[in-house]
């Protein structure tokens, strides 16, 4: 018998309705997640990378609309949950990590308050309970004097452990993926780096599936196990990682690794001649 993936998704289509015109914005995707893999994602800006992940999550915007498709998650199809059923399946079985992590807390509260109440929201036990689960997990994501963290508030941590909380929060509820839209690109080049082995660590530790969306063919390079190549709209490509960055086969992605190799060598170019941080 075939092995079950995590997480199918089969001709997913979306659509933008405006007044008089509908425009398509992801035509007929498919793909799947085994469990423990890290799927990238990668596109140009626009391309329909985070409706996709919207679609999985049931979070499309206003205006925009699934129109076609199956997504099931370990074999159950997720079309017709109830809005309980959602909010149960969004954190306990699938997690997402934003691009701007600031975004994810409310200014007037203290991390403590955001990680305890989102566990106890998840029915999963008591305030002393909660708080304990807490402390462990912002040590787990290497997070130091996580009892300090917990009384202070988001616009007194950097944005490199913002993210580190918020996938401390994920990852105490224990899900089976993560989505993880664009998590470094708000971040300083270290910060990007120790995120990223954290996601790999993530995957090690716990076996959690990644669905991994980047712009940056580096990023995915660097972490996924297979990737989609998406453009407007659609998946131009779809394999192993070391099979397409070794026989890129459409133009798209020959033209993302021709990008990033000009940045590559326009790197070294800055390092052979001593500065790192400016043009020449
Ligand atoms: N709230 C919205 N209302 C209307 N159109 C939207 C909305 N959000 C996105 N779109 C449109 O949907 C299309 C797909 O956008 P999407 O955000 O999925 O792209 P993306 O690949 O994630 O881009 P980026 O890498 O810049 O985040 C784009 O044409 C975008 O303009």
């Amino acid at each position: 018998m075939a092995k079950q993936p995590l997480l199918a998704v089969e001709d997913l289509e979306v659509i933008i309705k405006r007044k008089d015109k509908v425009i398509p914005i992801v035509r007929q995707i498919s793909f799947q997640i085994d469990k423990g893999e890290i799927f990238g994602l990668v596109g140009e800006s626009g391309c329909g990378k985070t409706m996709t992940c919207l679609s999985i999550l049931n979070l499309l915007p206003t205006g925009i609309q699934k129109i076609g498709g199956r997504i099931q998650l370990a074999g159950k199809n997720l079309e017709g949950l109830s809005t309980a059923e959602w909010r149960k399946l969004r954190g306990d079985r699938i997690a997402l990590i934003m691009q701007n992590p600031m975004s994810a807390f409310d200014a007037i509260r203290t991390i403590g308050d955001h990680f305890i109440e989102t566990l106890l929201a998840h029915g999963k036990t008591d305030t002393k309970a909660a708080r304990k689960i807490s402390l462990e997990y912002l040590e787990r994501v290497g997070l130091p004097d996580a009892g300090l963290l917990l009384h202070q508030y988001p616009f007194e941590l950097s944005g490199g452990m913002l993210q580190r909380v918020i996938i401390a929060i994920a990852l105490a509820q224990k899900p089976d993926l993560i989505i993880a839209d664009e998590p470094t690109t708000a971040l300083d080049a270290t910060s990007q780096v120790q995120i990223l082995d954290l996601l790999a660590e993530v995957r090690r530790e716990f076996g959690t599936s990644i669905l991994l969306i980047s712009h940056d063919l580096g990023v995915i390079a660097r972490l996924a196990d297979s990737v989609a190549v998406m453009y407007k709209g659609q998946f131009v490509e779809q394999d192993s990682v070391y099979q397409l960055f070794f026989n890129p086969c459409h133009p798209y992605t020959q033209s993302l690794m021709e990008a990033r190799r000009s940045i590559g060598l326009l790197r070294n170019r800055r390092l052979s001649n001593g500065s790192s941080t400016t043009a020449s």
